[in-house]
């Protein structure tokens, strides 16, 4: 199966460069209109979508991102394997603004937002306990290797819902107790419909400031925030551009993300709603169709 590699790109990172036959394009789907046009082209013989999860010019809210449009639009163009580059807060002392972090667990503490392609009519549950892709992981982290950022091997990602930013009772909860290494708003439930959908997931957190707890950093401000951001947003641009060559166009996942709906589905087939059978075509097709 040809692959396509998709980057969602979080806050500072609204577009990525070098695309052969780039262009922006509308694509519809079931679930509503996704953040963004999506950016298509290729690279190094690889096809590639971008799509800016809060659209360009920062239109949505961490809540109010189309996640379950963004997954199923990425996935109906083809796309095989997700890289979501996102800002986060840091909770360890050596992951210092400017590191990127793979994160390789979740802890989702997020409430208004909308966490799946299923429910009455059609029922499927996946398993997200390795929520991440281990072969996507392992060729961004050597991506950012060979540009020489700063990337440390697997974290911990706390997702609230926001917007405003923890509490310092909240930020020293979820570092002593809870044992969460990065802070962020958006990389749940995006990591669950993305395995809903069989995509091969894989989360870049760029480090931008370290949240509440720090002794030297009282409270997170938006403005040191942007100033971060930039120089992530530049490096991680640098990292996508190594993937085609170490993806290829052709290799295959081993780790199972592209078949994590066999055996999930539990509605009987003569009880499934045909509405909801008919907005899963692109997520849940290859099983529902069969
Ligand atoms: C601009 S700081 C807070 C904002 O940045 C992160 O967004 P993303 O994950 O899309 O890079 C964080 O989750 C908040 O949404
Ligand atoms: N400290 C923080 N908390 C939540 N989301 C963030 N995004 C960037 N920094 C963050």
């Amino acid at each position: 199966m040809e692959r396509m590699i998709a980057v969602i790109g979080g806050s500072g990172v609204y577009d990525i460069e070098g695309l052969e036959d780039a262009r922006w394009q509308a694509v519809d789907s079931p679930w509503g209109k996704p953040s963004d046009e999506i950016l298509t082209g290729t690279l190094d013989g690889v096809k590639m979508a971008f799509l800016p999860r809060h659209g360009r010019g920062h239109v949505h809210s961490p809540s109010t991102v189309p996640y379950r449009a963004n997954i199923d639009a990425l996935k109906r163009l083809g796309a095989t394997d997700v890289v979501s580059v996102s800002a986060c807060g840091s909770f360890r002392e050596e992951l210092a603004p400017g590191d990127f972090v793979v994160v390789d667990q979740f802890i989702d503490r997020t409430f208004a937002r909308e966490k799946s392609f299923f429910g009455q009519g059609c029922v499927a549950h996946v398993s997200v306990a390795h929520p991440t892709c281990g072969r996507l992981s392992a060729h961004c982290l050597q991506a950012s290797r060979d540009e020489g950022i700063t990337i440390h091997q697997g974290g911990t990602y706390l997702a609230m819902e926001g917007p405003q930013f923890s509490t310092l009772a909240e930020s020293k909860l979820y570092r002593e107790n809870w044992g969460c290494d990065v802070i962020g708003m958006t990389n749940m439930p995006e990591a669950k419909l993305a395995r809903e959908a069989e995509l091969c997931y894989a989360s870049i957190a760029m480090v931008t400031d370290y949240d509440c707890w720090h002794p030297d950093h009282d409270a997170v401000e938006v403005a040191d925030i942007v100033k971060t951001l930039m120089g992530n947003a530049e490096k991680a641009r640098a990292m996508v551009t190594r993937l085609p060559g170490l993806l290829g166009a052709h290799k295959p996942c081993e780790k199972g993300c592209d078949t994590a709906l066999e055996y999930a589905m539990i509605t009987a087939p003569e009880k499934r709603d045909p509405a909801l059978v008919a907005k899963l075509d692109a997520v849940a097709g290859r099983v529902l169709n069969r």
